[in-house]
């Protein structure tokens, strides 16, 4: 049966379809999409897609991030429609949906790769903008392909412990550490506008960060937001940024792992979620064309503490792309000021 829906007129007339109910339905109740919103399949056309990635055959170290996807979604069934940081109901700003899963052959890397692309290219060919859950960071590179085959080489925020612009492991060129290497050299990202955020942990060697630097990216470690502050390092992204095509990729290990304990490669000193959560609304404004959020292994996960991570910050996500380019910048996510629920002073 189908629960009683939240409706909304969006700002250009169509007719939007919400998430289920809540004073109607318990939250618990019925089988689960992102946020209880709508299947691509119940809607008439999609502006935000979110997208579930299963595939986790690129790990060097714990499996399971091929049922990150359904814990994303089972996680996010306490999300509200109302976005107080940001004074702004996504849902009720354009339609925003769930398209279910994405599959990529687990016992072909190749072939997985080369299909993840071409379902992607599919989903946006109707001009709808995706956000995709991992899945392991392998599907960042078929997604970059994609997303490059729009708009050309894009902007890249990459937020993660890891570098992951490593070469090869046991040979193989397409793993979770390496795809940023290979966007790199298949040209998808802009080298003049690519960071790391909350970068930390032991590496190889130094070579690590000479290959890195080499091709183009800047890093905010994990200790440099916590010494900078959240509004140092938004406007330092920003202004890296600038109006360029965005493509965001999150993986949850950039959280400490008391907050997201639930990932394959875990690192000592994370960044916490407030943390995150804040940087991600400061880039209101910015024109993102698509996201990953990535290497959420419910196995290693305690209370949902990481699949709820995941799904707030993918809310935040749709949330700013909802708001689009066009959005101020310097809204409510800009600090204690002109803080949450509009009440705090002006000084
Ligand atoms: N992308 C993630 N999560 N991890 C990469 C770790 C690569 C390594 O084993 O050194
Ligand atoms: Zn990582
Ligand atoms: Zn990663």
């Amino acid at each position: 049966m189908d629960p009683e829906r939240v409706t909304h007129t969006g700002p250009d007339g169509r007719h939007l379809l919400g998430p289920v109910n809540a004073a109607k339905t318990p939250r618990w109740a019925g089988v689960g999409t992102f946020a209880r919103l709508p299947r691509t399949d119940q809607v008439e056309h999609t502006d935000i897609a979110v997208l579930g990635i299963p595939f986790d055959a690129g790990v060097s170290y714990r499996s399971g991030a091929s049922f990150g996807p359904n814990h994303v979604r089972e996680s996010s069934r306490l999300l509200r429609p109302f976005n107080p940081a940001q004074s702004a109901s996504p849902f009720a700003a354009c339609q925003v949906a769930d398209a279910g899963d994405l599959i990529g052959n687990p016992f072909d890397i190749a072939e997985a790769i080369e299909s993840i692309a071409a379902g992607a290219a599919e989903l946006m060919d109707g001009g709808t903008k995706m956000v995709s859950v991992g899945g392991d960071h392998t599907i960042a590179l078929p997604l970059l392909r994609a997303h490059h085959a729009l708009h050309g080489p894009v902007a890249l925020l990459h937020f993660d412990a890891h570098l992951d612009t490593w070469d090869t492991y046991f040979g193989a060129e397409y793993t979770h550490g390496t795809p940023f290497r290979r966007a790199h050299e298949e040209g998808l990202i802009d080298p003049e506008s690519i960071m790391h955020v909350g970068t930390r942990g032991p590496l190889y060697g130094t070579q690590d960060l000479d290959d890195d630097a080499r091709f183009g990216f800047g890093i905010v470690s994990s200790a440099d937001v916590m010494r900078r502050g959240v509004d140092a390092v938004v406007s330092l992204l920003r202004d890296k940024v600038g109006n360029r095509p965005l493509y965001v990729s999150l993986d949850i290990d950039v959280l400490d792992p008391a907050h997201a304990p639930g990932t394959g490669t875990p690192e000592a000193g994370g960044m916490t979620s407030r943390e995150v959560l804040e940087i991600l609304r400061g880039l209101r404004g910015l024109n993102i064309v698509g996201c990953d959020v990535v290497e959420v292994s419910p196995a290693y996960d305690h209370a949902e503490l990481t699949g709820i991570a995941a799904a707030h910050v993918v809310y935040e996500l749709i949330t700013v792309m909802a708001l689009g380019p066009q959005a101020e910048p310097g809204g409510p996510a800009y600090g204690i000021s002109r803080n949450l629920y509009g009440s705090a002073a002006e000084d």
